[in-house]
């Protein structure tokens, strides 16, 4: 895909005219293209090399069995070899690294058996150090668009990031190995779930987009019975995302399309493996995880609870995971039910 709309943010974001018409141009890109484009300085293109040189020492650097002790049975943070996510039922091939909320083990969370929630096991403090800086500095981008979005609706400001105070972010750091002659599956069709992804790509490629298509009805993936995962996998619309130097792309998740009613829609994605490995980060703006998220022009309609979201999807990526394991034998989605019942604070 050529042309990618490129926006450049403000410092802040007031409620100016110009922020407002800036909310409705991005807008108009998602509605048009799925995805868009934010203009990047030199500061944060030495953050993004920072964090995808830490990212290839990494992968490159370590043995598979270092790699595969990096796991937890508290937290899906960690590191996630080729062929043990799945999209639809079927192996993806990326080789990820995941950071979820570093929580401490004497956290009330973590004693009170909250799924979900534990310490990263990080490889080293050089690579923590990375991620969290590339990861605070697209939070920072993450919540000025919230913002203008919000504007760009006619909405007060802080609409979407009331929600995201103390926001369940989280990113994936991926490593894709070049196709072979068997496979070209990187990552199936899904979308990602919560608010925003914005994600720094090398130069390889292998992202396609699925922009809204006129009359095609796209899958509530926070409903139990609809599910984006595998959706249009093998349909004609996909756009591949052209590599593009000095931007990060930035498109909507499930909770975005939810809140809207689908003025916005969750952009389905997926991933096919190139003639060159390939290395990306996404991360991705969320809600904090007991977020009781409504539609904004249904506000009695049926609640999204944001954690119980995560927690499924998780548990449907990884269902032979640790950490789904011991989810299920502590059932700790009890848990789940008595925070969206309100019974349960952090
Ligand atoms: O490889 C990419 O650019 C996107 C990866 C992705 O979709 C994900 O990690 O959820
Ligand atoms: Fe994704």
């Amino acid at each position: 895909m050529t042309g990618l709309r490129t926006f450049r943010l403000p410092a802040t974001v007031t409620g100016s005219d110009d922020d407002i018409e800036l909310g409705r141009r991005l807008i108009a890109a998602w509605q048009t293209d799925g995805i868009l484009q934010i203009a990047t300085d030199a500061t944060q293109d030495r953050t993004t090399a920072d964090a995808m040189a830490a990212s290839r020492r990494f992968f490159h650097g370590l043995t598979l069995e270092e790699k595969l002790r990096l796991v937890s049975d508290l937290t899906y943070s960690g590191y996630i070899a080729s062929g043990e996510e799945v999209t639809d039922g079927i192996a993806d091939y990326s080789e990820i690294f995941t950071v979820c909320k570093d929580v401490p083990l004497d956290d009330a969370r973590v004693t009170g058996k909250w799924p979900c929630h534990g310490p990263v096991p990080w490889p080293d403090e050089s690579y923590r150090d990375a991620m969290r800086e590339f990861m605070t500095m697209l939070g920072s981008a993450g919540e000025r668009v919230l913002r203008l979005t919000a504007l760009g609706f006619g909405l007060p400001a802080d609409t979407f990031t009331k929600l995201t105070a103390d926001g369940w972010h989280h990113m994936r750091v991926l490593r894709f190995p070049a196709k072979s002659e068997t496979t070209d599956r990187g990552i199936g069709a899904h979308t990602d779930y919560g608010m925003l992804v914005l994600a720094a790509q090398d130069d390889v490629g292998g992202l396609y987009v699925r922009p809204p298509i006129e009359g095609e009805d796209r899958p509530r993936n926070w409903l139990a019975d609809e599910s984006a995962a595998g959706c249009f996998q093998d349909a004609h619309g996909w756009n591949l995302v052209a590599p593009v130097e000095h931007v990060f792309t930035v498109f909507p998740g499930d909770v975005l399309q939810f809140i809207t009613g689908g003025k916005l829609l969750s952009t389905p994605h997926k991933v096919l493996l190139n003639t060159r490995e390939r290395f990306t980060m996404a991360y991705f703006h969320e809600p904090s995880f007991e977020a009781v998220v409504r539609p904004l022009d249904c506000p009695d309609g049926d609640a999204l609870h944001y954690g119980t979201h995560f927690t499924s999807m998780f548990m449907r990526c990884y269902p032979d995971r640790v950490t789904t394991r011991r989810i299920i034998e502590e059932d700790r989605l009890t848990v789940l039910s008595e925070l969206r019942s309100g019974t349960l604070h952090s």
